[in-house]
């Protein structure tokens, strides 16, 4: 069995980021996105994103972007992933995806199987799917909300290959996610947190050798 493939989301400073790659991160996320407590100035997306060039792929997370705000963060960050985490349709990522001729990967939130209806006209356009708990009613956030889905809905899912699961991961339920969905990438945030914003390098460490326990 490949092993399994790891997204550390949210990462802020030099000390976590290092904290994931040196634990063997695969991809490393940055959001920007102001109302999050884990946003990176462009500024800031830059050094980062300069940090782990060649050491993981670079993911840049952005919701809803307009096309001055997505040249803006490829300008900045020269992303080998653009993350798109709002209501972006399926024509909207396509235009995207040839305008930036970047590869996208589209968070869909699920909380009933209803909500996997949309999963093959993005499957269509994206690069990757994300798969990530719908946030609760008037959550602030649309995604790193530290929230489950039931991993059963998935159970009879066609899903392409390299399909991420997300939401309420942590080091303690991530093997048994994979077991119950047979995906193999995961994606975290809040899960190797202390705080909301706050990676902690233990938890990192710990994530990413119990995702990979499984392999
Ligand atoms: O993390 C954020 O603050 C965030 C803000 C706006 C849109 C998406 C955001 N995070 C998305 C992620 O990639 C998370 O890793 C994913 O939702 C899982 O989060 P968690 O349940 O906290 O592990």
């Amino acid at each position: 069995m490949s092993e399994v493939c790891v997204k550390i989301c949210g990462l802020g400073t030099e000390a976590t980021l290092d904290a994931a790659l040196e634990a063997g991160a695969d991809l490393v996320g940055f959001v920007h996105f102001p109302r999050s407590p884990r946003h990176v100035t462009l500024e800031q997306g830059r050094d980062l994103a300069r940090r782990a060039r060649g050491r993981a792929e670079r993911v840049v997370l952005l919701v809803d972007p307009d096309d001055a705000l997505l040249a803006a963060a490829i300008d900045a960050l020269d992303p080998d992933l653009i993350q798109l985490h709002g209501k972006e349709s399926p024509q909207r990522l396509a235009e995207i995806r040839a305008r930036t001729g970047r590869p996208v990967m589209k968070a869909v939130g699920i909380a009933t199987a209803g909500d996997l209806a949309v999963l093959p006209d993005y499957a269509s356009v994206a690069d990757r799917l994300l798969l990530d708990a719908k946030p609760p009613p008037g959550a602030d956030l649309p995604g790193g909300n530290g929230r489950s889905f039931d991993w059963d809905i998935l159970r009879d899912a066609v899903l392409p290959a390299g399909t991420m699961l997300s939401g309420g991961l942590d080091a303690g339920n991530v093997g048994l996610a994979l077991a119950r969905t047979g995906l193999s990438a995961v994606d975290v945030s809040s899960g190797v947190e202390l705080r909301p914003g706050e990676k902690d390098p233990v938890r990192i460490a710990a994530f990413v050798a119990a995702a990979r326990r499984r392999a």
